[in-house]
Formats: structure tokens, C-alpha cells, sequence
């Protein structure tokens, strides 16, 4: 069974955006009274944030696979869509979060800290969010985007005031016992311990955490034991206290010989930069086990070298606990000393580097070989967003990406690159979009014929005002008094005789009748 986890990958999927909605509003006597269509919700973030309450990473590494809710879509009646629930992940405080290539993302030194490591999809605006003057009642909508997907790697780095370095068995877990309320699995066959254990350690007034980590071998900053996993949780830690093994019957090693492998090893671990390496992190020394007398009188024989070389040394019994109290303060000294130092860098103005204002709007046009001839491919975030968006079963849509992408100024390049029409164009990374280009279609002829978006049925019916009724009234008379007098001088010429049926001379009685205008004058 896993007791403790340090690494764990997790495997994320934030919701997408839901879809917006086409819908036209419907009233009585006014079945198209404009378009209704309510935007889709955002999809939920993932959001990790660090909280002193966690302590290991074991929950996801039960359950790495996390997913956020994704947004609702919109509906008619311009009602938008909900949006997806943000899904909030505790870490512990010291939490390294990395993505698959292993680039630092975010360092949780405090407790409190937020990061969002998977923003949700966008939720696509409805035809009512779409429509303008010009684009009254627009019959498609944008769908929504999906959210980021993908694998993070979570680091758990202990963050303590002092570190417990030492071989297997030198009494570092026998230590932290002694010296905090801490519980750690104590016996006498090295790696007993297998994850870190913290402490809270009072000396007066001052207070500190310990961390007791497993023990180290030679090698271990090359992986060896368990020594590379566990070297990265004294990364963290302010103070070193190195426990060395005054009565280890082990042929070939002494004290001073495992302080100097311990030393290589920890001058070998890299630290991430801006961090002060191991070696030089303030250190002491515990010569461990004195109520055995042969370690007892090791340990005498010791200091003398020991303090030569610069180290403040204590001996001590974990056993007798001998020496704890004067070791108990001699660390407060020192964690008050950097707590210190970390206080006076804190108080200069710290230089925070922040990533630069993406600029979504920027892409690019790459020219690519291929055996079908050449393919461009549009690399950018707003062309990439705009394609998603996309319902490419809808031909409004798709002429509204045309609109878009050529207004971004997408053409252009393209012609710029020497695209010509029916080119092969791929918009987005791998499994992009293809389409084949035709310039004119999306530019001038199409928008020459009918702006998009304009639905004929709700163009406003002509009704004509009264004065052009009496014009076109007026017009249709004079028409029909000039087309009888006509007829009446082809009859007066004798064009037309009995044969026809009419009588000449004469007016038909009908026409008479129905207009009530008198051509009398003309014909008499
Ligand atoms: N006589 C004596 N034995 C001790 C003392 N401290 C620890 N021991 C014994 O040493 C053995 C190892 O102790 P641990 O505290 O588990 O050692 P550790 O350094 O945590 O070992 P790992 O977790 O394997 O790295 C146990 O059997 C302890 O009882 C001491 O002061 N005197
Ligand atoms: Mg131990």
C-alpha cells in the first residue's frame, strides 16, 4: 500500500463552453420578431490551490483523471447558458506543478495561492449576441470551445525549517519523536523511513518544523536508495541538522566519513536556481546514540575534528534524550537567523516576472510541402479559436469565419505567401481544419450579392404611403386615357373594321363604366 505520494501526473479535462443557440422570437402577429438565441456558459476552470490543510498528494494518486463541469448551452428567449463549475483541487503548500515537458509552472510556497492549470472552454454567443444593423437576424450561432485538456505533473517538496539528514538508522526518525509530538516508524533497519515526516518543534518561544526525511546513501543524488526523491524535500528547507551514528557497527564507516559521503552528495543534488545550494545552507551537527558508552567516548574523540571544521556539534541521546535541549535551541537560533534574512529579502521590492500579454490577435502562415502541392497552414490563437467556434454544417457560419478570418486580415497573408485560389489551407496545429481557398468567395462577390445574415423574410414589407398611391393611381389613368385615344384614332383610320367585333366609332361600354373618365372629347 502507498502511504505517501510525492509525484503524482494528473490528468486533467476542464469543461468546454457550451454552444450558443439560434432562435427567432415569435409573437402573435409577429411570427419573426428578431433573433432570441441566448449565449452558451463558459466551461469550469480547474483550479489548484494550495492549502495547509493537505498534507500529501495521495488523493490523486488514487484519482489522477479530474474534470471540470462544462457550460450549458444557450436557448431561446435569450436565455444563456450556465456556467460550468470552476473545480477546485487542494495541494499541499510546496507543491511544484510542472507540464508533460517538465517547465516549472507554478511553485506553491504560500498556503493560499491559486492557480488555474486548466482554463475551461468559452461558451459561444447566440444569434442575439450576433446580430448588428447590418446582420439583423443571423441564422447561425458560435459553438462553444473545448477546455484545456492534457497532463500535469504535481511535486510535493516539504517546506520546513530544518532538515534531518543522516545514513539509514543514524536516529533521525528516533529524533524527531524526541524532539516533536511527530509519531514516525522507528526500528533499527535503514529506510524505515520512506516519505518525509514533520515535526513541530518549541524551544521558549520560538517554534519550527523539522522535516525527517529517509536516510541517504553514496550515490543518492544519482538515484540511488531512495536518496534523489528525498534530497528534493531538504531543498526546501532552511537548516540542515546532519545525525550521525556514534555506535553503527557497520565495517568501513565512521562518523566523519559519513558526514563527508552525505556532503558530495548534497553538494551533487542541482538546486533550482535562485536557491542557495545545500552545502551552504547553515548546518549542525548531532553525534546520535551517547548512552552507549563506545559511542559515547566516539563521540568525545570526534568533536575536537568536528568543530575544526567549522561545525557547532552536539552529542546526543535519543534514547536518554541527553543533549536535546541545548540542540533544541541552538536550532532556534539558526531558524531565527534565516527567518531573518528571508524577512529582509522579503522587504526588498521583488522583481516578479510575468509572462507576456499574449497578443491573440497575431498568427502566422507557414508554407508547407506536400505531395498533394503546397499547404498553408494559419497558426493563431484567435484564427484557432475562430475554427472551433465553427459549425461547418452551417453556411452562414462558415461565411461569417470567412468575414472574420479576412477581416483579421487572413487573405492577405495568404496572397502575401502566394496562395492562389483552391490552394490548400489548414488552420491550426496536426488535425487542423482544411479547406480550399477561394478567395473571392469570402471577400467581394459574396458580400456584393447579400450581406450575410440577412434573413429575406424579415426584410420590412413595402406598404406605400398615400401620396405614391395617388401618383401610381395618377399614372395608371393617364396610361389607360392615352392607350383608349389611341385605339379610338386606329379605329378613326380604319384600321380596324366589323370583322373584330366592334362597332366603329364607338367606345366599349365596360371601359366607360369603369374608370369614369370621359374620352368623349377625343372621339367626337
Ligand atoms: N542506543 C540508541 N539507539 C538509538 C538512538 N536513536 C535511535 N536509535 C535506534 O536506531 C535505530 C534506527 O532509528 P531510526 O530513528 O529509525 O533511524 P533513522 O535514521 O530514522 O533511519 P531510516 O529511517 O532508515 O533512515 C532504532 O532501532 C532506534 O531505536 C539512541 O540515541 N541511542
Ligand atoms: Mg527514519
Amino acid at each position: 500500500m502507498v502511504t505517501f505520494v510525492d509525484r503524482v501526473t494528473l490528468h486533467l479535462r476542464a469543461g468546454g463552453g457550451g454552444n450558443g443557440c439560434v432562435s427567432v422570437k415569435r409573437e402573435k402577429f409577429k411570427p419573426l420578431a428578431g433573433p432570441d438565441g441566448g449565449n452558451g456558459g463558459h466551461g469550469g476552470d480547474i483550479v489548484l490551490v494550495s492549502d495547509p490543510q493537505i498534507t500529501t498528494l495521495l488523493g490523486y494518486h488514487r484519482s489522477p483523471h479530474r474534470s471540470s463541469d462544462t457550460g450549458g448551452f444557450g436557448m431561446g428567449d435569450h436565455r444563456n447558458g450556465f456556467q460550468g463549475e470552476t473545480l477546485i483541487l487542494p495541494v499541499p503548500v510546496g507543491t511544484v506543478v510542472k507540464d508533460v515537458d517538465g517547465v516549472e509552472l507554478v511553485d506553491f510556497v504560500e498556503p493560499g495561492m491559486e492557480f488555474v492549470v486548466a482554463p475551461g472552454g468559452q461558451g459561444g454567443l447566440g444569434n442575439a449576441a450576433l446580430s448588428s444593423t447590418k446582420r439583423k437576424a443571423p441564422g447561425f450561432a458560435l459553438l462553444g470551445t473545448p477546455g484545456w485538456e492534457g497532463d500535469v505533473l504535481l511535486e510535493l517538496k516539504t517546506v520546513a525549517d530544518v532538515a534531518l539528514v543522516g545514513y539509514p538508522s543514524a536516529g533521525k526518525s528516533s529524533l524527531i519523536a524526541a524532539m516533536s509530538a511527530a509519531k514516525p516508524k522507528i526500528a533499527d533497519y535503514p529506510f524505515t523511513t520512506l516519505h518525509p515526516n514533520l515535526g513541530v518543534v518549541e524551544a521558549g518561544e520560538v517554534r519550527y518544523t523539522m522535516a525527517d526525511v529517509p536516510g541517504l546513501i553514496e550515490g543518492a543524488s544519482e538515484g540511488k536508495g531512495l536518496g534523489l526523491e528525498f534530497l528534493r524535500h531538504v531543498e526546501r528547507c532552511s537548516a540542515l541538522l546532519h545525525v550521525l551514528d556514534c555506535a553503527t557497527l557497520e565495517p568501513g564507516r565512521d562518523p566523519i566519513s559519513d558526514l563527508d559521503i552525505i556532503l558530495a552528495e548534497l553538494a551533487a543534488y542541482p538546486v533550482p536556481e535562485g536557491q542557495t545550494p545545500l552545502v551552504e545552507r547553515p548546518q549542525l551537527i548531532a553525534l546520535n546514540k551517547i548512552d552507549v558508552p563506545e559511542a559515547r567516548e566516539l563521540a568525545e574523540f570526534l568533536r575536537p575534528d568536528l568543530e575544526a571544521r567549522g561545525y557547532k556539534v552536539f552529542e546526543i541521546s535519543t534514547v536518554s534524550r541527553e543533549g536535546l535541549r541545548q540542540l533544541s535551541f541552538a536550532l532556534s537560533e539558526l531558524v531565527e537567523e534565516s527567518r531573518a534574512r528571508a524577512a529582509l529579502e522579503a522587504a526588498k521590492p521583488r522583481i516578479v516576472l510575468r509572462p507576456k500579454p499574449v497578443d491573440d490577435s497575431k498568427f502566422t502562415v507557414t508554407v508547407e510541402g506536400g505531395t498533394y502541392g503546397n499547404l498553408y497552414r494559419i497558426l493563431g490563437a484567435k484564427p484557432e479559436r475562430w475554427v472551433q467556434q465553427t459549425d461547418f454544417n452551417n453556411e452562414e457560419a462558415v461565411g461569417f469565419l470567412a468575414d472574420r478570418l479576412a477581416k483579421l486580415g487572413v487573405e492577405e497573408a495568404l496572397f502575401k505567401a502566394g496562395a492562389v485560389a483552391g490552394a490548400t489551407v489548414m488552420i491550426g496545429a496536426g488535425g487542423g481544419v482544411v479547406f480550399d481557398w477561394e478567395p473571392t468567395l469570402t471577400s467581394t462577390a459574396e458580400l456584393l450579392t447579400q450581406p450575410r445574415g440577412t434573413d429575406p423574410r424579415l426584410d420590412a414589407s413595402h406598404r406605400p404611403t398615400r401620396n405614391q398611391r395617388r401618383d401610381e393611381y395618377f399614372e395608371r389613368m393617364d396610361a389607360k386615357a392615352e392607350a383608349r385615344a389611341e385605339l379610338l384614332r386606329e379605329r378613326a383610320a380604319g384600321l380596324w373594321n366589323d370583322d373584330e367585333g366592334f362597332e366603329v366609332g364607338s367606345v366599349p361600354a365596360d371601359a366607360q363604366q369603369d374608370e369614369g373618365v370621359t374620352t368623349e372629347d377625343d372621339d367626337r
